[in-house]
């Protein structure tokens, strides 16, 4: 199986079908990811008493293997099961288990296994399901989910019924988009996928696994380091930590292109006059980042213009997402271009390049498709849309919801697109970079103190 691979129920289905015609019955898949949850379970709960939560389908099933399991492990288990189970599969699991079951109630202070939905959850929660995810939630105890949380659909991470805290939340056979999606994503607690011996497709989104990146050759020159150029606009602080962050994030020689006076710009950072498209023409230039403080008046769009026209590898943010349209990106190669939008800015994007999608995956997705461009699509949870497929991320600290942030981020991605020359993967070593400047900087950081973390996380990945 590829550990990374995030799928969505039919792909899913799809590669259990296909385990199933080569000759694994579904009996076997369940036992395989019972007894693998199984192992996972014994392991956190020592020795304590354990109840599991069973429901009608073969979530349900699943869990009666893992009662099994434990049974004869010598943990105390009980079962709650408000109905019989209603697949066969689920009922071969249910002969097997050997143990006590009663329909309702919750025994208190256990290890609690909620095997009540899985990939099937296909509407709201109600009745006495509902009931006893409710005992769940206010139930004190170890609680792990089984594949998803019980009231959690697995495609779109929307919520269908009460909220649970997980402490752990195992995925059977593969991730799902829901454990990538906030804000369900942030209730799971640690997440590990049990493999059950799934021929996963290869062509399908991924979860990024951190990067590896390399101290700069022992002949390295600050130019083929990577020079990057800042085009800053009407606002001068935006600019100004976009430089400060890409300054620390491995490129050789940083340039701001801008006409405030910057009192505050370290000594460091080489300030050129915003006559943009004298220097942007540099034939030096590994990348151009536009778009924090620029504004969005005509003098703005004029800078970005220049910006496109230099056909240099760019990462466009903020204000030049506001101004972008397709008329502007018309004979741009735009395999070199790479997009870093918010929830609101992805919206915009979307009308400005006739895209109808509703949810962020779709947008990121079909934006790309459509443009050639490669979208992060930033926020609680990220998602990037590019060339090499779609890539989901673990969360980064909550922290970073503050302002300037964006600009920081911006200017990672700029420096690290300086340095590699490819898109996808700077924006995918940008996030991990700011996902771990923001664990070093502590509670309550500001923007600027993120910027001034940078080059120490870079730490984590050489
Ligand atoms: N198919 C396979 O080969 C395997 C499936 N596995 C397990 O099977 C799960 C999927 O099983 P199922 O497809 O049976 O579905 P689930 O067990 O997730 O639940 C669906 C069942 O609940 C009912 N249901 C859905 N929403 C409901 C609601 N809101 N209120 C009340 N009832 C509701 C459905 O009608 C169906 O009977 C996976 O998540 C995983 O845990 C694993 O055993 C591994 C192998
Ligand atoms: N709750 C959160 N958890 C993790 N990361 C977050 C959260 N909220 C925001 N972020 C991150 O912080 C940054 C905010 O960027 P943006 O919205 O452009 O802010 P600004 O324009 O103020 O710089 C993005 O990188 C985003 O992914
Ligand atoms: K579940």
């Amino acid at each position: 199986m590829s550990p990374t691979a995030v799928l969505t129920v039919d792909q899913m289905r799809a590669a259990e079908q296909a385990a199933m015609s080569a000759g694994t019955s579904e009996w076997e898949l369940m036992q395989r990811a019972g007894e693998g949850a199984a192992q996972w379970i014994a392991r956190m709960a020592g020795g304590r008493d354990v109840c599991v939560l069973c429901g009608p389908g073969n979530n349900g099933g699943d869990g009666y293997v893992i009662a099994e399991s434990l049974r004869r492990r010598g943990n105390t288990v009980h079962v709650v099961a408000p109905k019989e189970p209603g697949t066969e599969t689920a009922r071969t699991a249910r002969a097997a288990y050997k143990g006590e079951v009663s329909t309702e109630g919750l025994p208190r202070n256990q290890v609690y296994v909620d095997c009540l939905f899985g990939y099937g959850l296909a509407r709201e929660v109600t009745g006495e399901f509902a009931q006893l995810l409710e005992n769940l939630r206010d139930a004190t105890g170890y609680k792990v989910a089984i594949d998803v949380p019980s009231s959690v659909a697995s495609d779109t991470g929307e919520r269908l019924g009460p909220p649970v805290e997980y402490d752990l939340t195992l995925a059977l056979g593969g991730w799902k988009r829901a454990h990538f999606t906030m804000p369900v994503m942030a209730t799971m607690g640690v997440k590990r996928v049990v493999d059950i011996g799934l021929d996963l497709p290869a062509d399908v989104p991924r979860l990024s696994d951190a990067p590896r990146i390399s101290a700069p050759a022992a002949d390295a020159h600050k130019y083929r380091r990577g020079l990057l150029a800042i085009v800053a606009g009407e606002m001068p602080g935006a600019p100004l930590l976009a430089a400060e962050s890409a300054m620390r994030s491995g490129a050789g020689y940083v340039k701001l292109l801008s006409d405030h006076s910057h009192p505050d710009a370290p000594a460091e950072l080489v300030i050129e006059s915003a006559a943009t498209r004298k220097t942007l023409s540099d034939e030096r230039l590994s990348a151009i980042l536009v778009g924090p403080g620029l504004g969005r008046k005509n003098k703005a769009r004029d800078a970005l213009g220049s910006a496109l026209e230099a056909g240099r590898p760019t990462i466009l943010d903020a204000d030049a997402l506001h101004l972008l349209d397709p008329a502007m990106t018309a004979g741009c190669n735009t395999a070199k271009i790479g997009l870093t939008p918010h929830e609101g800015e992805l919206a915009k994007l979307c009308e400005a390049f006739g895209i109808d999608a509703s949810s962020k995956f779709d947008r990121a997705e079909a934006l790309h498709a459509e443009t050639g461009m490669t979208v992060l699509a930033k926020g609680p949870d990220t998602i990037l849309a590019g060339p090499e497929g779609v890539l989901f991320f673990e969360r980064g600290s909550s922290w970073l919801s503050v302002a300037g942030t964006g600009d920081v981020f911006a200017g990672i991605a700029a420096a690290r697109l300086a340095v590699r020359g490819e898109v996808q993967q700077a924006l995918e070593e940008a996030v991990w970079i700011h996902h771990e400047a923001a664990r070093l900087a502590g509670p309550a950081f500001t923007a600027g103190t993120l910027a001034r973390s940078v080059n120490n996380a870079l730490w984590s990945f050489l």
